[in-house]
C-alpha cells in the first residue's frame, strides 16, 4: 500500500510513501533534457523538461514510481489491485505503457490543465517493460502547484478525476473513496458538542475527542480517511524545515510500522517516504531506517547533460552522538 500527497504552505510540495515488503532497489534519479527517452507506441522523446524522483534504473532506463519536473509538475504511481485495466493498442490513440507514462507527462506538460487535455487521447496500453518487470496495477496522483487529479485505467475506460484532497492510497477506485468521506463529515479538530441525547451527560474527558472515529488501520480506505484529515487540517509554517517537517509528519499519519500488516513470511512497511520541493526541485527522502532527511537537489546537475544521474537511497541510521 502507498500513500500519495500534495501540499502547499510558501512552495509546492509533493510527495508519497512506498509500502511493500520488499524493494527494488530504487534511487533518487535525475534526467537532464537531452536524455533518449524511447517510447514502444511513440516517437522517442529527445528533448523535454528535465525530472528528479524515485526509479529503479533497468537498461539504463528509469522505471518512475514517483517525480517532479523542472516546472514543478509531479506525478506518483500507486497500487490498484484488481482495477488497474490495460487495455490493447489502439490507432488514432496516444499509445503509453505504464511504465512510460511517468516520463511521458513530466518530459512535456507544466500544468494539470495542460495534462487534462492530453488525457483525453491517452490509451494505457498493455505493454510491460520486460520479462523482469510485468504490468503491476498503478493509477496516478498528478499535481501541480494548484490542483490534482487522479488517474485510473479501468474496465470501462480511462478516468480522470479531480482530486480535491491532494491524495491518494490504493483501492477502492477514486470514486468510492471520495463517497467515503461522507461518513467522516462530523469529525473534527474541536472538542465535540453533545448531539447524543439531552437525557444524558457527558464528558469531554481529553484532548482530541473531536475526531474519534477517524480509522487508525492500515487499510487502503481508512489511510486514505486518515490522510485527508491530517493534510486538510494541518497547519504550517512557510519556511523550508517547518514545511518539510510537516509534510513528514502528515506521511507519517499513514506510515506502516513492520508487523502491523503481514505478507506471507514478510511484513509489509514504509520503505520510504519522499518530499519533493517542486518549486526547487528538491528530492528530500526518509527510509524505514533513516530518519535523517536526504536530500538532491536536481539544480545541482547539469540539466542539459544526455545521461541520467542516480544516488542510491541511504538506508542506515545517522545518529547525532552528543558525547
Ligand atoms: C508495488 C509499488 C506500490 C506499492 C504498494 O502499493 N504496495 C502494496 C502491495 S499490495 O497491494 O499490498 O499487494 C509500485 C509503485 C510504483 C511501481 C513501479 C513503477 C515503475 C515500474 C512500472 C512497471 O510497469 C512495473 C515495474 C515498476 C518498477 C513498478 C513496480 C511496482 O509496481 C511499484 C514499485
Amino acid at each position: 500500500m502507498c500513500t500519495g500527497l500534495s501540499f502547499t504552505t510558501h512552495d509546492h510540495y509533493f510527495g508519497r510513501n512506498l509500502d511493500l515488503e520488499f524493494s527494488y532497489n530504487e534511487t533518487v534519479t535525475v534526467i537532464p533534457r537531452n536524455f533518449q527517452f524511447e517510447f514502444r507506441k511513440l516517437a522517442p522523446l529527445s528533448t523535454h523538461f528535465a525530472m528528479v524522483g524515485m526509479a529503479t534504473i533497468s537498461d539504463g532506463y528509469p522505471l518512475y514510481y514517483d517525480g517532479t519536473n523542472e516546472k514543478g509538475l509531479s506525478m506518483a504511481g500507486l497500487n490498484f489491485p484488481g482495477n488497474a485495466d490495460y487495455k490493447p493498442e489502439a490507432h488514432g490513440k496516444t499509445n503509453v505503457a505504464p511504465f512510460e507514462f511517468v516520463p511521458w507527462v513530466l518530459g512535456q506538460f507544466e500544468t494539470i490543465a495542460e495534462v487534462k487535455a492530453a488525457l483525453v487521447d491517452l490509451n494505457l496500453v498493455d505493454i510491460q517493460f520486460s520479462e523482469n518487470f510485468p504490468l503491476s496495477p498503478l493509477h496516478w496522483i498528478i499535481s501541480d502547484k494548484t490542483q490534482s487529479i487522479t488517474v485510473e485505467s479501468v474496465k470501462s475506460g480511462l478516468r480522470v478525476y479531480d482530486n480535491p484532497y491532494g491524495v491518494l492510497t490504493n483501492n477502492p477506485t477514486f470514486d468510492i473513496q471520495s463517497f467515503n468521506m461522507n461518513n467522516y463529515m462530523h469529525l473534527s479538530i474541536d472538542p465535540p458538542e453533545k448531539n447524543f441525547s439531552r437525557e444524558l451527560e457527558f464528558d469531554t474527558y481529553s484532548r482530541g475527542m473531536g475526531a474519534i472515529g477517524l480509522p487508525g488501520d492500515l487499510s487502503s480506505a481508512s489511510r486514505f480517511a486518515k490522510a485527508v484529515f491530517t493534510k486538510m487540517n494541518s497547519v504550517s509554517g512557510e519556511s523550508e524545515s517547518e514545511s518539510i517537517s510537516q509534510f513528514f509528519q502528515i506521511l507519517g499519519s499513514a506510515a506502516q510500522q513492520r508487523g502491523c500488516v503481514r505478507i506471507g513470511d514478510k511484513f509489509e512497511i514504509t520503505i520510504y517516504s519522499s518530499c519533493c520541493n517542486t518549486d526547487k526541485g528538491i528530492y528530500y527522502y526518509t527510509t524505514y531506517e533513516n530518519s535523517q532527511i536526504t536530500g538532491v537537489d536536481m539544480r545541482q546537475e547539469d540539466l542539459d547533460a544526455n545521461d541520467l544521474v542516480a544516488y542510491p537511497l541511504v538506508k542506515g541510521q545517522q545518529i547525532n552522538m552528543m558525547n
